[in-house]
């Protein structure tokens, strides 16, 4: 049904949004400023070039995926050659470690486009993809070269930098047929902090992003309308393929008044805190897949607010942050907004163990545990089992939960932290 779904709008919706994407089109950085850039922007806008290239790639897969493809990691979420394959060429020609100070990639798949047939891990690549695969190689070995001059120019003090990569956001999504959420996130984080990124949605058509970098005054994008990017968010939720737009009001049994402002929350489960914080804000729950995605949606105005209590990685929020942030809007941890009202930052950093603990906070999962044997197995008596040790948890889990506002709420971040707080107290946060 999604997939037919998201077929059906696509034929129906397709002349006004290509209008609509044309016209964003005719300026990128329509929603953004900033002419000067530094050593960051630089490499962003290399980023962005292999982005564009990668699309194409990313297309094809798309266009042809099938359950050979396609298989499911040690967490039970989805792989495809998708990702490997795009986490694979940018790491190997453009973000490569001699070059970076470090980087940190969601997937570890072992990749072999060097000699034919071309495999990840188990899985075969098809062979129709084997050429566009090495036209991509080859033009981002031309932009890893960019890259490389300016780092031996002493220019660009790349050195100092760690990439968070996530080649795929959005792989369920992915699978799912429903692409135009998912994206490629590039996080660049100096000292623990973002300070620079791009999210790119390569399924969109045509593609829609957004890069910056805060301190260097940049702040670029090609985004989709407000009414495409709700259409885009919501399109997962609608109850047939003929249905017309949804009714976005799912607080529960007192819709919030007209006008109230989006919950970007996520398309699996939303916790019983999340809903009583719509109530709270009160804001209308729009449930959307991919961090990425979400981050974009902020930034085209689908809603104010996106609120994570469970099982995200750094790798997902690197990047939104960095954008969010130089777009005017913040990306921070959900556990000290609610206790104390801050906005505090994840640590960013290649890392054995997890930086960010609080113990007793996160509830172990399959997703987040370091050691699967210490998640209780589901339906024994629904026992909940805390983290209390850094290495009990992944060290890149978000074991803190999400809060990000965009760029137009941002200001009201006291109201947010109020009516967080107001939820929490008639409903635990489910943060994981
Ligand atoms: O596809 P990867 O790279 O693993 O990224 C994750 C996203 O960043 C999360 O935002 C997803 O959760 P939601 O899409 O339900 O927000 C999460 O979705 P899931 O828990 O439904 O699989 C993942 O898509
Ligand atoms: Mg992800």
């Amino acid at each position: 049904a999604p997939a037919a779904c998201v077929a059906a709008r696509r034929a129906r919706a397709l002349p006004l949004r290509s209008q609509l994407l044309a016209s964003a089109a005719r300026g990128d950085s329509a929603g953004g400023g900033g002419a000067g850039g530094g050593a960051v922007t630089g490499l962003l806008e290399l980023c962005k070039e292999a982005c564009d290239e990668l699309s194409v790639l990313v297309r094809l897969v798309y266009g042809g995926l099938s359950a050979s493809e396609a298989t499911l990691k040690a967490d039970q979420s989805v792989f495809t050659i998708a990702d490997g394959l795009v986490q694979h060429l940018l790491l190997t020609a453009l973000l490569r470690d001699d070059v970076l100070g470090a980087v940190v990639g969601e997937e570890d798949a072992r990749v072999n486009v060097a000699t034919r047939p071309y495999t990840v891990d188990a899985l075969n690549v098809p062979e129709r993809l084997w050429a566009p695969i090495d036209t991509a190689r080859a033009r981002l070995a031309q932009l890893g070269a960019r890259a490389r001059a300016q780092h031996d120019a002493g220019a660009a003090p790349l050195r100092a930098l760690t990439a968070f990569v996530d080649p795929i956001d959005g792989t369920r999504e992915f699978s799912e047929r429903l692409g135009e959420m998912c994206t490629v996130c590039i996080g660049l984080a100096e000292d623990g902090v973002p300070v620079g990124g791009l999210v790119y949605r390569p399924l969109t058509n045509p593609p829609t992003w957004a890069y910056g970098c805060a301190r260097e005054g940049v702040a670029r994008s090609r985004l989709l309308s407000r009414a495409d990017s709700l259409s885009l968010a919501t399109c997962a939720e609608r109850p047939s393929e003929c249905a017309p737009l949804p009714d976005l009001a799912e607080c529960g049994d007192a819709p919030p008044p007209a006008g109230a402002q989006g919950l970007l929350a996520s398309r699996g489960g939303v916790s019983a805190f999340v809903r009583a914080l719509g109530h709270e804000l009160p804001a209308t729950l729009v449930r959307s897949g991919g961090a990425g995605n979400k981050a974009l949606l902020l930034l085209e105005g689908a809603g104010a607010c996106y609120i994570q209590d469970r099982g995200l990685f750094r790798w997902d929020t690197c990047a939104a942050q960095a954008v969010l942030e130089a777009h005017g809007g913040l990306l921070v941890k959900l556990s000290a907004l609610a206790a104390r009202g801050v906005a505090e930052s994840y640590r960013y950093a290649k890392v054995d163990v997890q930086l960010d603990l609080e113990p007793g906070l996160a509830r172990l999962t399959l997703h987040n545990a370091a050691d699967v044997r210490s998640v209780p197995r589901s339906g024994a008596g629904n026992e909940v089992r805390y983290a209390q040790r850094a290495d009990e948890t992944k060290p890149y889990a978000n074991v803190c939960g999400v809060c990000a506002l965009a760029p137009s709420a941002a200001a009201r971040l006291d109201e947010y932290a109020a009516a967080i707080g107001r939820a929490r107290a008639s409903h635990e946060m489910e943060i994981s």
